[in-house]
């Protein structure tokens, strides 16, 4: 029995006040094989063992001094979510209302002291087990994890937002780019990138910037109403709107409408000099495609007009072609 539990390193925590009990436990748990077993009298050092050495497994006396183990137990389980330590009680109470309650807060497993070496060993095993099958399914989770994002890159989508990603952005700016050209119609190309987004995720975090992409993303989708304006991830916090059949004055219209939207929408922005709310800033650029136009040149001149609204202050958009934005429109 000892030779099966030695096969990988393994960690066991034992929590009990009573010095020979713990030491009789210590003892079984070695000839088991166990290489390393933690012990602690009482339960704010086992909290300490726990979270800086994080066991394998956890015997836990009920009746600890001062706080009980049911209480040790909720803290060990708060202490580590979304993953999953073993804890298995140890008490000499045997009632039901001890076992319901010891599952009750978290534990897995119940033994009744004193603990028979050999229903030690089998308990250790079982649990053993459990937690080999949990790391092969978090290992094979994060397989399908990676396998999905794959996936996502190959359907040309990004995970984060549900837009097209830059892949799919190439391929439908390169098609439409053919398709305005030989129909002799105005191509949009808009470029959006996120005001002072750095100081967003400084203030609030990188989660919240995810959400607040995510959100974006969906203000981008709603703007899009048309069945062939795309908005895609071009990268990090920039997007890239491709709009076919659209000329200089719709492009600015559609800019107007999308900075309205997004000031509908109010995200707020805890540390933006522009104001409390999130804005951004675009650059556009129009044109009927010819035989010298092609993305990369586009991509440029959207850059380049981009460039320029940053320049101008933000929250606004500028046309390569008008070489004027929104704000100068609305105002002048
Ligand atoms: N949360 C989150 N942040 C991102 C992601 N991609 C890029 N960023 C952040 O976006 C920020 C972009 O910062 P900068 O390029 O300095 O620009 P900015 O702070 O938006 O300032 P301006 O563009 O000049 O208004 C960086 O802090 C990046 O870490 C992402 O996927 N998630």
């Amino acid at each position: 029995m000892g030779a099966a539990l030695s096969d990988h390193p393994f960690s066991v925590l034992v929590v009990e006040d009573m010095d020979a009990v713990r030491a009789a436990l210590v003892a079984e748990l070695r000839q088991a094989g166990v290489a390393d077993v933690l012990e602690a009298p009482e339960g704010a050092r086992a909290l300490h063992l726990f979270k800086t050495r994080r066991p394998d497994l956890v015997l836990l006396d009920i009746k600890l001094p001062g706080k009980d183990g049911y209480w040790v137990a909720q803290q060990m389980r708060e202490a580590e979510p979304g993953d999953w330590t073993p804890i298995i009680f140890l008490s000499g109470l045997d009632s039901d209302l001890d076992v319901w309650r010891g599952i009750e807060v978290g534990g897995d497993d119940y033994l009744v002291k004193p603990v028979k070496p050999i229903v030690l060993m089998a308990k250790l095993r079982a649990m053993r087990r459990l937690l080999d099958m949990r790391r092969r399914l978090v290992s094979v989770s994060a397989e399908l994890h990676q396998a999905n994002q794959r996936l996502n890159e190959m359907v040309e989508i990004d995970a984060l937002t549900g837009l097209v990603n830059r892949r799919g952005f190439d391929r439908i700016l390169h098609n439409e780019i053919l398709a305005a050209r030989r129909d002799g119609t105005p191509l949009t190309l808009m470029l959006c990138d996120l005001d002072h987004f750095k100081r967003y995720n400084d203030a609030s975090g990188h989660v919240q910037g995810d959400a607040c992409l995510k959100e974006v993303g969906r203000v981008l989708r709603e703007v899009c109403v048309r069945p062939r304006d795309v908005a895609s991830r071009y990268g990090g916090e920039e997007f890239a709107l491709i709009l076919p059949h659209t000329p200089r004055s719709g492009a600015m219209t559609f800019a107007r409408a999308l900075g309205q939207l997004l000031k509908v929408r109010a995200l707020a922005h805890a540390d933006s000099p522009l104001g409390s709310t999130l804005t951004l800033s675009g650059g556009i650029t129009t044109c009927v495609p010819d035989d010298s136009t092609n993305a990369e040149s586009m991509i440029m001149r959207a850059d380049q007009a981009l460039y320029a609204a940053k320049a101008q202050g933000r929250n606004r958009f500028f046309s390569f072609e008008m070489q004027m934005d929104t704000v100068e429109q609305l105002h002048g």
